[in-house]
């Protein structure tokens, strides 16, 4: 199985609320896309990899890979201009796959901002995929009690439902799919994204939208996604202790 990544690094960080976009915030002096672009090319099982850049700081990426290769390695590295959503940011590294790993047929779609997620992890998903399964997600059991709620017109919100949480997983990055079932759902999912209300967040959403089948293997807690400034704390002390 020959392997791409697609790196979505093109946020602005919103609810970090740094002076930097997300993924160029240093953790231990290194940008958070750097530790992912890292995590991904420790594995050994991917062969390229398209890094989704903000508009406006694509130099600045492409400069994180002197060579066009990522640090430490022989993987070659495409920066491209990532749209105004992550869906959009994905669709865009997928229409560069072929100039890292042409001909692959397999793709990982990993955050950037899940920047310490390890090899182990990478290999699972990809494990996962070399034995026949066409969408793979890592998830964690959710240890919170988790409630769907309506927001109630004059402000707050009313629970309506508690699902049974045994049957529930916060599921991580990376994803893995089959190209041509990650590029099948990406068609779909640009179709519908003029007129759908409610946006799918990741890309096993979207391959779920085809009624195709999404298989789940352990994820890990190292993968956090980097939100708040809170995560970036919790992220830098989990790095000073490895
Ligand atoms: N238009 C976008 C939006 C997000 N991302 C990437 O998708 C990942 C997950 O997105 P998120 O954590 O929501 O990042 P931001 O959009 O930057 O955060 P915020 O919503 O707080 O602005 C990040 O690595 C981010 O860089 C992207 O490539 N293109
Ligand atoms: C793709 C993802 O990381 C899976 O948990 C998540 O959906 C990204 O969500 P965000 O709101 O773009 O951070």
């Amino acid at each position: 199985m020959r392997c791409a990544a697609v790196l979505t690094a093109a946020g602005s960080g919103t609810r970090l609320g740094h002076a930097l976009p997300k993924a160029l915030v240093p953790l231990g002096g290194t940008p958070l896309l750097v530790h992912a672009a890292r995590g991904l090319v420790a594995s050994g099982v991917v062969d390229g990899l398209v890094v989704t850049a903000p508009d406006g700081h694509l130099g600045e990426v492409a400069s994180l890979f002197p060579g066009g290769r990522v640090p430490g390695s022989d993987v070659p590295v495409r920066v491209v201009r990532g749209g105004a959503t992550r869906q959009a940011s994905v669709a865009a590294g997928l229409a560069a796959l072929d100039d890292v790993a042409p001909g692959c047929d397999a793709v990982l779609v990993h955050d950037a901002a899940r920047c310490l997620a390890g090899p182990d992890l990478v290999r699972r998903v990809v494990a996962a995929l070399e034995a026949g399964h066409r969408a793979v997600v890592p998830g964690v059991p959710v240890t919170d009690t988790v409630k769907r709620v309506v927001d109630l017109p004059g402000g707050g919100a009313r629970v309506v439902e508690t699902p049974e949480r045994s049957a529930l997983r916060a599921v991580q990055t990376p994803q893995g799919f089959t190209r041509e079932l990650l590029e099948r759902a990406h068609r779909l999912g640009a179709e519908r994204a003029a007129d759908e209300t409610r946006a799918v967040s990741d890309d096993a959403g979207l391959v779920e939208s085809l009624g195709e089948e999404v298989h789940l293997v352990p994820g890990e807690a190292a993968a956090l996604k980097i939100t708040t400034a809170a995560d970036l704390e919790l992220a830098e002390r989990l790095l000073s202790s490895s």
